[in-house]
């Protein structure tokens, strides 16, 4: 039987299994973590299919995964929050807490991250992963290891939340409806958001947005030929004002499709004043409205990954049932299918939102 069987990249578009040796404990305050469900991300299929995102380069085999929940299985002899057996759900990125922005309390900007499945770095798709102890959060009884996996997409939409400061009584567009969109919109209604539009262009995204987190959806028109499509981006943003009565905008735009249509439609569709959020990563440079960004004042953000509370925060959304992520999961492989798994999400089908991936037993 193998010690540690790991689902490897090994190049763009070459994953196999492999018996990686059991990791070992780095320092006195790391945990031994026996994963036991993993959601597979966009990011996993992208390094798969394409071997980078943005400067991260597959320079050589990394193991997959990074939203995971396990069991507890060894800790070093300084750990104090957590004993062998406690479920947890892991914060995949631990930064190198030496740097100005660890200090500075923006740990998310760390250029030292160690982040699972992230070049060079192996992730969680292994009997075993190693974390630190203090990025592992214990569940409470009432939470499944599935729905404790998916912790990490809620988190991510805490942080969007919250670098957009999204309060109380506002209007939020949020730009894309697939997991991290739907998410997002639901704990922007926790926020207390007055009213979340969802928009997307599959109407099954939109569909399930209706059904979760979002009070009204949108379903842009098609790009016009001839006409350009910056030109329709602004004309499209003109419809969401006038059909929802947003006046002259919506408070709050939440970017999560990383489509360069939706950058500039959200940008557009943003009230003077208001803030507009960059969540999704779509190509790396788009044609951009600045000159809108300028003139009407705009407050414009990047949100990666976690903010420190975010995953207390996506625990306890989880947890008191304010978001129910079990919904969101449409299909479950086992650890030895991992690849199909990977080539559901690779197809894009309509039915498919959420894929979990057993732990090795
Ligand atoms: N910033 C972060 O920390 C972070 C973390 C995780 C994921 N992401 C990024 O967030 C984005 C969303 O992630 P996801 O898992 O929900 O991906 P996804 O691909 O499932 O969802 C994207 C959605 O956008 C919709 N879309 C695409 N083009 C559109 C258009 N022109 N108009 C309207 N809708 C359009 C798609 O139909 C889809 O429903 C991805 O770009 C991903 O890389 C960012
Ligand atoms: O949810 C976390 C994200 O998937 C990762 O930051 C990834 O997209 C970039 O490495």
């Amino acid at each position: 039987m193998a010690e540690n069987l790991s689902f490897v990249l090994r190049a763009v578009k070459d994953v196999a299994f492999e018996d990686r040796p059991k990791p070992k404990l780095r320092d006195q305050h790391d945990v031994i973590v026996h994963v036991s469900q993993t959601g597979i991300c966009g990011s996993d299929v992208h390094y798969w299919q394409r071997g980078r995102i943005g400067n991260y380069v597959l320079t050589g085999p990394m193991v997959l995964g990074h939203e995971s929940s396990g069991v507890v299985a060894e800790v070093g002899s300084l750990v104090k929050h957590l004993k062998v057996g406690d479920r947890v759900a892991m914060e995949p990125g631990v930064p190198c807490r030496r740097c100005s922005h660890c200090k500075g309390g923006r740990y998310h900007n760390c250029g030292e991250m160690i982040f699972a499945a992230t070049p060079p770095w192996d992730g969680t798709l292994a009997k075993y992963y190693v974390n630190a102890s203090d990025f592992c959060y214990k569940v409470p009884d009432s939470m499944n290891m599935e729905e404790s996996a998916m912790v990490e997409p809620v988190a991510v939409a805490c942080a969007i939340n919250k670098t957009a400061d999204v309060r109380a009584h506002q209007t939020v567009i949020v730009m894309g409806c697939g997991p991290i969109g739907i998410l997002t919109q639901a704990v922007a209604k926790q926020s207390g958001a007055r009213r979340v539009i969802g928009v997307d262009i599959v109407q099954s995204r939109l569909d399930l947005a209706a059904h979760y987190g979002a009070d009204e959806t949108f379903m842009p028109p098609r790009p016009v030929p001839g006409v350009e499509p910056i030109v329709h981006a602004e004309k499209v943003a003109g419809l969401i004002k006038e059909k929802f009565n947003l006046g002259d905008g919506a408070d709050v735009v939440l970017e999560c499709s990383g489509a360069e249509a939706c950058i500039q439609m959200g940008i557009f569709a943003t009230k003077p004043g208001g803030t507009f959020t960059q969540a999704g990563m779509g190509k790396e440079n788009v044609l951009f409205p600045i000159t809108y960004v300028c003139t009407q004042a705009l407050v414009i953000k990047g949100s990666i990954r976690y903010l420190n509370g975010c995953y207390p925060a996506a625990i306890d959304l989880i947890s008191s049932g304010k978001i129910d992520v079990k919904r969101l999961i449409t299909n479950r492989y086992k650890f030895e299918q991992a690849e199909e798994a990977f080539e559901l999400v690779r197809q894009g089908r309509q039915d498919v939102f959420k894929v979990m991936i057993e732990g090795v037993q």
